[in-house]
């Protein structure tokens, strides 16, 4: 698949909306350069490295701290019991955005078509500029979130948009860690929780993990960004292999894309109903090995919903690999924060994993049962 890197579409938006800064654009560091971009400069090398990342040094923007985050950073001790779906009544839930799992579309040609593809090491996905600009062409249909994005001024709208249609820059510190560590997928039950482009999920699908699900809050998010990234690699994955090599034995007539495809289920809506969905759904569900998650703690008052789905969808032996900055200003989120709330529960437990310490720290962090063996 050619490599290809459409910046039109990106000064076409900047031109159009003038008004707007960087940060209603998705560009997440200082300056004009997004982490994306400054990734395409190193993609020559062809490996990850956090350190070679662009990273922002800015704050979450945009949000102030409002009574209901305040409110729901009083919390209870209450033990959460991994099989139920238990609302915690103190907390304030945002909008409980109805989850409903997505089909995939069979013509993967149309799903792509109009999207240009950018390239980074060992994957590929959809320009975002070029998405939200066709989003906003279409902004008559569907959720509408990328014009309230824009004309709040926000990447996050608490119950309207949760961030998923930009890359955030924790998902390239654990794209690298788990490349460094050789992350093990194979045969494993792997969960992309709050997806957005679902970078993490397509590192599971090329590692060969048994199955991969994933869920973001927003259904535009699934169907823009989610599925064509999927849709792309599965492609390139199997454009990889070489049909000719002896003993590699395909059933007549087989689609490889489609083969991998069918690994993967994709779910929009809120926690608690996405928990829900899942172990309610007709199609037999076991619980994931491995959760992925990145960026996904910055608002204390998703801490029960986020716990509770982890507790919940977690295998007893499972293994969650959570990615984080330090402190989210403005919406008042972090790793300390949710490593205490993770405490005061007593369900699981919290190893540091590795801390990127260049101006606003991140934090990569494993989580596990406490039973766990
Ligand atoms: C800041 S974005 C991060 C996206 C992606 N993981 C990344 O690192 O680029 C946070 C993600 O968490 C999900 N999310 C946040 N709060 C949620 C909630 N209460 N229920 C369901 N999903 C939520 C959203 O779908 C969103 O994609």
């Amino acid at each position: 698949m050619a490599f290809q890197f459409n910046f039109t579409i990106d000064s076409l938006i900047e031109n159009e909306l003038p008004a707007l800064g960087d940060e209603a654009l998705g560009l997440e560091s200082s300056g004009k350069t997004s982490v994306l971009e400054s990734q395409k400069g190193k993609m020559k090398e062809g490996k990850w490295s956090s350190k070679e990342c662009d990273l922002s040094k800015e704050p979450l923007w945009g949000c102030e701290l409002s009574a209901e985050v305040k409110a729901s950073q009083v919390y209870d001790n209450s033990l959460v019991k991994s099989d139920e779906i238990v609302k915690d009544p103190k907390e304030k839930q945002p909008g409980l955005k109805v989850a409903k799992e997505h089909d995939i579309p069979e013509d993967s040609k149309k799903v792509v078509e109009n999207k240009v593809v950018e390239v980074l090491p060992d994957l590929q996905h959809v320009n975002l500029s070029g998405v939200r600009m066709a989003s906003l062409k279409n902004s008559s249909c569907g959720e509408d979130i990328v014009s309230q994005s824009l004309s709040s001024h926000s990447d996050l709208i608490t119950g309207v948009y949760e961030g998923g249609l930009k890359i955030w820059e924790c998902t390239f510190d654990l794209l690298a860690y788990l490349a460094d560590e050789e992350v093990q997928f194979a045969g494993k039950r792997v969960l992309d929780l709050g997806c957005g482009a679902g970078l993490l999920g397509v590192i599971a699908l090329k590692g060969k993990a048994k199955e991969i699900h994933f869920q973001d809050y927003n259904s535009t998010v699934i169907d823009e960004i989610t599925i064509p990234n999927v849709m792309v690699n599965s492609a390139c994955e199997c454009e990889d292999v070489d049909v000719s090599e002896p003993g590699l034995k395909r059933r007549r007539n087989s689609n490889p894309a489609q083969e991998l495809l069918s690994k993967c289920r994709f779910f929009s809506g809120e926690w608690y109903e996405f928990s829900k969905l899942v172990l309610s759904s007709k199609k037999t569900f076991a619980k994931y090995d491995i959760i992925l998650t990145s960026e996904t703690i910055y608002n204390p008052s998703y801490y029960s919903a986020f716990h509770q789905t982890l507790a919940s969808l977690l295998d007893e032996n499972g293994q969650v690999f959570l990615a984080s900055k330090a402190h989210y200003f403005g919406v008042g989120g972090g790793v300390h924060l949710f490593q205490k709330f993770i405490e005061e529960r007593n369900v699981f437990e919290t190893r540091i994993l590795k801390i990127i310490d260049e101006g606003l720290s991140r934090i990569l962090i494993k989580i596990t049962f406490k039973h766990a063996h």
